[in-house]
């Protein structure tokens, strides 16, 4: 399903009244809100509320209610968000990608691996992840700190894709990873992207919606959980995500754009997390947060 982004154009000032007013309006909901500037020396900028289709013709009717009272002359524009297609995304270069320690390249890429990389083949293919895009790379970096610090003794990768990140944990430490994926052909993938890099026990992969598979119970709790997704699926699941969780454990998020970053870490603080930090690559977030 499409995601819809309503919105007004006005000056800095009101969209920051707007924005106001939307999160005290909207606060409770998991829309995300923002502002953003479209032309600096004109002064123009959008306050933005991002929302699903079916969700649209009663955000709308509530948001024109809201501006009622001291903003009625404004109009409420609407634009379509186009789909991330992610595999096109992880396609965009194919040049070998520094990320920490790890260098992420390609089978034509081998020679350029050099002897203190931790290196990870992957080649662009049919599931997402290899190593371009800024919420994978984020990721990577931030498993080489979180694992450094803390030593985690079992690991969930949700949300797999190429196996990118579950290999990543497996370089650093001898522990067991489970890594799950709502699409069977990411699953696939990234079963073969582990025998490639030479892993043949230690990952366990399944098909899994979510938290919806024996598995979760099976394997975890988890010291550490890393997730990259979306900030929408990301911010429904937190209490599973939490529940899934050892105590004391970590919890590395990505799929966030930096404007909704406020509104996962408010979920997840909910849910009994606190943030630890946040790394910023191209627009996008990678969030570690710790029970
Ligand atoms: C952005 S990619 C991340 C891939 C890889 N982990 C990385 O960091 O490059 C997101 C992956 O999550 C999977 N996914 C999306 N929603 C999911 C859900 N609810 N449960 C499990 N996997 C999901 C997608 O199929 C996709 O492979």
């Amino acid at each position: 399903m499409s995601e819809i982004r309503l919105y007004v154009s006005v000056t800095e000032k009101v969209a920051n009244d707007i924005l106001e007013l939307m999160t005290n309006f909207f606060g409770e909901e998991d829309y995300a809100i923002a502002t953003t500037e479209i032309d600096e020396k004109n002064d123009v900028w959008e306050a933005s509320i991002y929302l699903m289709a079916d969700e649209e013709a009663e955000v709308h009717e509530r948001l024109r209610e809201m501006l009622a009272e001291d903003f009625s002359s404004l109009e409420i524009e609407r634009e379509v968000i186009p789909d991330i297609d992610w595999i096109a995304k992880s396609l965009e270069g194919l040049t070998p990608v520094r990320a920490g320690r790890f260098l992420v390249h390609g089978s034509h890429d081998r020679d350029k691996v050099q002897v203190n990389d931790l290196a990870i083949e992957i080649d662009a293919g049919q599931a997402f992840g290899t190593g371009h895009h800024g919420t994978t790379a984020g990721c990577l970096e931030m498993i080489a700190d979180v694992t450094r610090a803390e030593r985690p003794r079992n690991a969930l990768d949700l949300g797999t894709g190429s196996g990118v990140l579950a290999i990543a944990v497996r370089r650093l430490l001898p522990i067991p990873v489970l890594a799950t994926d709502i699409d069977p052909i990411a699953v696939r993938v990234a079963k073969e992207n582990a025998r490639r890099n030479g892993i043949v026990s230690g990952i366990e992969f399944r098909v899994a919606p979510g938290f919806h598979s024996t598995a979760f119970g099976k394997y975890g709790p988890f010291d550490l959980i890393i997730a990259n997704i979306l900030a929408r699926p990301l911010m429904k699941m937190a209490p599973q995500l939490v529940a899934n969780l050892s105590g004391g454990g970590s919890v590395i998020l990505s799929g966030i754009l930096a404007s909704q970053r406020w509104k996962v870490i408010a979920a997840y603080n909910s849910a009994g997390l606190k943030h630890v930090r946040t790394i910023w690559r191209n627009g996008w977030v990678t969030i570690h947060l710790r029970g």
